[in-house]
C-alpha cells in the first residue's frame, strides 16, 4: 500500500480534466441541444499497488467514470492515461493491447454473467479474443489456477451462474476480469448486491489479489463506510464533480466538505462533527439543471451567496494534501 500524499510518484493511472456529456433529446435551447454533463472536470491519479475509492451517490457520475477508465467511452473533454498511453491516441490494436491492463469488475452478478455461459466458458472467453495470452493446450489448466486463485473449485467449471451464490458469481466475474493479466482492476460497486457478510469475503479476496498479484485498484461504491476501509485515498463525487480528495484516513478523520461530512455522518458509530447525523435535504439536482455556482449549494446549510455565484475550485488544505471544492471547508 502507498500514497500517502495526493499524487503517488509513480502513477499507473493519470485522469486529467475528464468531462463527459451526454446529449439529451428535447427542445434547442437558444440554438443548442441540452446536455447532461454525467462527470465534469476530474483530475486524480492511482499510484502503484493502492486503492483510490471513488464514492457518491446514485447517479453521481460513478459508472460513467469508470466506463471511461477502461475506454469503453471517450471523455468529451480532458485525458485518462493509462501507463502513460491513452485510448484515443492508439490504433486498434494498440488499444486492445492497452485494454488488457485494466480491466472493468461489474457491480452486479445477478446481470453481468451470461446465464447461457457456462462458469468456465465466461472466464475462457477473454482468452479467446486475445490467443497470445495463454496457448490453447494450456487454457483449461489455466482457467482452473483462475478459479482456484478466487477460491472457487474447478471442478464447479461446468455449472452455470444459477448453480452458484451472490458471492461465487462475484468470484466468477472477478477471476474473468484477471484473465489477461491486467495491472488495474475497476470495481464498480462490487459487493453492493451482495449480503454484509458475503460482503467481506469478497472484499478480503479483492485486497489479498491486490497484495499477491500487485494491483492497483478503483473501488467505486455508494458506501463510504465499506469504501475507506479498503482505500488508500478516496475521492468523493457529487453530480459529476470532485468535492473532495485526499488520504482515506485523513478524510474520514476530518472531513473537509460538508456533502462528504454528511456522507460520514451517517455510518453507524462515527459521530458527524458535533452535529450527529446531517439529514441533506431533498434529492441531487438533475444533471440536465445543474445548479449555477457550486453543485452541493442546494442541498447545503453553510450556503451563502457567493455559493450561489463563484463555483468553488478544488483546492489544496494544509494537511496532507487533502484537497477540497468549498467555499467554507471544515478545518
Ligand atoms: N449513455 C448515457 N446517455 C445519457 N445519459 C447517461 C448515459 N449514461 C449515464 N447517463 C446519465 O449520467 C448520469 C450519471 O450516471 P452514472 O450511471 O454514471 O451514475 P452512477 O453514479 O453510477 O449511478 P448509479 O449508482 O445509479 O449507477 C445520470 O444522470 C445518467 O442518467
Amino acid at each position: 500500500m502507498s500514497g500517502m500524499s495526493s499524487s503517488p510518484a509513480d502513477p499507473v493511472l493519470v485522469v486529467d480534466g475528464v468531462s463527459k456529456e451526454y446529449g439529451v433529446a428535447g427542445r434547442r435551447i437558444a440554438g443548442h441541444r441540452p446536455v447532461l454533463r454525467a462527470v465534469e472536470g476530474a483530475s486524480f491519479t492511482l499510484g502503484v499497488g493502492e486503492t483510490l475509492g471513488i464514492v457518491g451517490e446514485s447517479g453521481c457520475g460513478k459508472s460513467t467514470l469508470a466506463r471511461l477508465l477502461v475506454g469503453l467511452e471517450r471523455p468529451t473533454r480532458g485525458t485518462v492515461q493509462i501507463f502513460g498511453h491513452q485510448f484515443a491516441r492508439l490504433s486498434r490494436t494498440e488499444s486492445r493491447q492497452l485494454r488488457r491492463s485494466i480491466q472493468l469488475v461489474m457491480q452486479d452478478p445477478y446481470t453481468s454473467l451470461d446465464p447461457r455461459m457456462t462458469a468456465g466458458q465466461i472466464v475462457t472467453e477473454p482468452l479467446q479474443v486475445h490467443r497470445d495470452v495463454v496457448a490453447r493446450p494450456d487454457r483449461d489448466r489455466y482457467v482452473g489456477e483462475l478459479f482456484e486463485m478466487v477460491g472457487l473449485n474447478p471442478d464447479h467449471r461446468n455449472r452455470y451462474p444459477h448453480q452458484f451464490s451472490g458471492g461465487q458469481r462475484q468470484r466468477i466475474g472477478i477471476a474473468r476480469a484477471l484473465a489477461l493479466h491486467p495491472k488495474i482492476l475497476v470495481c464498480d460497486e462490487p459487493v453492493s448486491a451482495l449480503d454484509v457478510s458475503v460482503q467481506a469475503q469478497v472484499l478480503n479476496l479483492l485486497s489479498q489479489l491486490q497484495v499477491e498479484l500487485g494491483l492497483s485498484y478503483i473501488f467505486i461504491g455508494h458506501d463510504l463506510s465499506v469504501v475507506r476501509h479498503i482505500s488508500d485515498r478516496l475521492l468523493v463525487l457529487y453530480l459529476g464533480k470532485v468535492v473532495e480528495y485526499g488520504t482515506a484516513a485523513g478524510i474520514y478523520g476530518r472531513p473537509a466538505h460538508p456533502y462528504t461530512e454528511a456522507l460520514l455522518s451517517a455510518i453507524p458509530g462515527k459521530r458527524g462533527g458535533s452535529n450527529g447525523r446531517i439529514v441533506l435535504p431533498g434529492d441531487p439536482p438533475s444533471p440536465t439543471s445543474r445548479p449555477t455556482g457550486c453543485v452541493f449549494r442546494t442541498r447545503c446549510w453553510k450556503a451563502s451567496a457567493i455559493c450561489e455565484e463563484v463555483d468553488p475550485p478544488l483546492i489544496e488544505l494544509h494537511r496532507g494534501g487533502q484537497e477540497v471544492a468549498c467555499h467554507f471547508p471544515n478545518n
